[in-house]
């Protein structure tokens, strides 16, 4: 059987080879089809090799009749369209590794452009001027370089900045005190990291909790004269606040190779002369560049021959038997793990999952991989799916296990879902109803009858007369309607739940607002 491949962003010729050396396989590189073009074409390819520039769109898969994998050769896979490949069966493949260590020695190499001066002071002397005064710098030595993000790209900058005789703390909601004691280096929360550096680099995917999680709060609370580095994703740092923050000298300067918008030629940011910019060239190298080809092209090869990939990051396949048995539970077991999580707010340390009444003959492990993805998406995003949030939670001291037990409680089949953060313990039980599509069943020991979709507040409360009619008010006045309520105690008097979902997101303003009643222990907002 022969293939036929499209390659429509640059990538290294050496790191092709393998491609290009394989017999049954028809190489076409053609980098600059617009993205109609790319629309009409893809039908006649079996495989599409990506950098960061194509936008693998949904549109683009559901025309891909032939189209069984795609390959990108990078980390980012936010440029293609994870939901659609999955639903239209087209694997998704990246090289996470082959290009960490050119993107951390940018970093650094932003770092001490940005505290030397060095691109202004070049534009200069090319302009014939030989300014010594306005370009005075700063050591990095003895300074505190706070990293946001201790991934892959994030550990290896703080071994670099140790090396600069600088003084690193880190914040990752996977990092420990005990691995930061390991590496030598400081633990903080994100504002105590932030309170502390002098220079602050971040590491993180972008994701809905990190969009803008660099925002005028957040300056407002760091030193004055700090420096600000971006060589992870446009969005993390809020652009306009960064911009308010260097003119009003809060932010010394600011060394940026990624934007909210990619490419552009003219940017307000780029105005200032406090900040140095590259575009988008942290995994530029050589090196890099044929690693992840390399990478790549060898797992598009695996697949396409029927072998497993390296670096999936969508779907594994399973038989049509046992599929057609759990996929029902698929959603249900993601949404219990994001209810869970989003309850604790806290990131797991185990995860126990227990199936009960029917599941006990089926092949759960697939419904375990759901449950976790549910879990770990929102600490590391879309790039997790259940053919890697294994691996992943084992990479990140995560215990996971499952048993099985015939008590169902009275339900045909049941998941509950347990899991234990540094502080607490919560679990969530869910199940399928026969034609009415799945049901939360039980919090913690609080019996609920809600659908896992939508926006929800989970609130602890003092079982007492007026609550309700307090909560509905104080809801009302934030212009909030209740579409369902749900509540249980566990005696007259007692603690009670009360699990609402509500038309719209539960804003900052109103939680607050909720968080201050008497009669409220705890009032989280869940969005599934
Ligand atoms: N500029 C460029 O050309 C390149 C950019 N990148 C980007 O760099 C970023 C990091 O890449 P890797 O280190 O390979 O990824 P990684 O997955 O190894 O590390 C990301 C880390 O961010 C942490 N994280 C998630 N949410 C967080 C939060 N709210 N606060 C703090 N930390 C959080 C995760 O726990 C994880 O440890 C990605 O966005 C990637 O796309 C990667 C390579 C080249
Ligand atoms: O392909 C590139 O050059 C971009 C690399 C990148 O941003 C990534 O790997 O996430």
């Amino acid at each position: 059987m022969s293939f036929n491949i499209l390659i429509s962003d640059p990538l290294s010729e050496d790191g092709i080879q393998p491609l290009r050396e394989a017999e049954n396989v028809h190489v076409v590189m053609e980098t600059n089809l617009s993205p109609e073009e790319l629309e009409e074409r893809i039908s006649e390819f079996d495989a599409l090799l990506v950098r960061s520039s194509t936008q693998v769109t949904r549109s683009v898969i559901s025309k891909g009749k032939n189209l069984k994998i795609i390959g990108r050769a990078g980390v980012g896979v936010d440029n293609i369209d994870l939901d659609a490949a999955t639903e239209h069966g087209v694997i998704v493949v990246n090289a996470p590794n082959g290009n960490t260590n050119s993107a951390a020695e940018h970093t650094m190499a932003m770092l001490m452009s940005l505290s030397r001066n060095i691109p202004q002071a070049y534009l200069s002397l090319k302009n014939h001027q030989w300014d010594r005064k306005k370009y005075v710098g700063v050591e990095l030595r003895d300074k505190t370089l706070g990293i946001v993000g201790l991934g892959r790209i994030g550990t290896e900058v703080a071994t670099r900045a140790k090396g600069q005789r600088m003084n690193v703390v880190a914040y990752d909601p996977f990092f420990t005190e005990e691995k930061a004691e390991k590496m030598g280096i400081g633990y903080g929360t994100l504002e105590e990291v932030i309170q502390q550096a002098d220079f602050i680099t971040v590491h993180t995917p972008l994701l809905k909790e990190t969009r803008h999680m660099i925002n005028g709060k957040a300056f407002e609370m760091m030193k004055d004269g700090v420096y600000i580095i971006n060589c992870a994703r446009g969005g993390i740092i809020d652009e306009d606040a960064l911009y308010d923050a260097i003119v009003s000298n809060k932010v010394a300067g600011a060394a940026l190779d990624v934007f909210e918008e990619e490419p552009f030629m003219d940017h307000k940011l780029l105005e200032l002369p406090e900040v140095v910019a590259t575009p988008h060239l942290g995994a530029s190298t050589l090196e890099a560049q044929e690693i992840v080809a390399v990478d790549v092209s060898e797992d598009v090869l695996r697949y396409l021959n029927g072998d497993t990939v390296r670096n999936p990051v969508n779907l594994p396949s399973l038989s049509k038997d046992v599929m057609k048995k759990v996929e029902p539970y698929f959603h249900l077991a993601e949404k219990l793990g994001s209810f869970l999580i989003d309850l604790v707010d806290e990131v797991a340390q185990e995860i126990h999952i227990s199936y009960a009444g029917e599941l006990y003959d089926m092949e759960v492990a697939p419904i375990t991989r759901n449950t976790v993805k549910g879990i770990l998406k929102r600490h590391l995003g879309m790039h997790v799916n259940d053919v890697n949030a294994l691996y992943l939670a084992e990479r990140k001291g995560i215990i996971v296990n499952e048993n099985k037990t015939s008590t169902a409680k009275g339900f045909t089949n049941l998941i509950t879902v347990e899991m234990k953060t540094k502080s607490q313990v919560r679990k969530v039980s869910g199940t399928l109803l026969n034609g009415m599509g799945a049901r939360i069943v039980n919090v913690d020991d609080y019996s609920v009858d809600v659908r896992p979709e939508g926006h929800m507040v989970v609130i602890e409360h003092t079982d007492q007369p007026g609550v309700i009619g307090r909560l509905g008010s104080l809801l009302a006045e934030h212009d909030i309607n209740i579409a369902t309520m749900q509540v249980d105690r566990s005696d007259v008097g007692g603690k009670a739940i009360m699990i609402l979902t509500i038309d719209r997101h539960l804003d900052d303003p109103a939680l607050k607002d909720l968080d201050e009643l008497e009669v409220i222990k705890e009032v989280v907002a869940i969005d599934l």
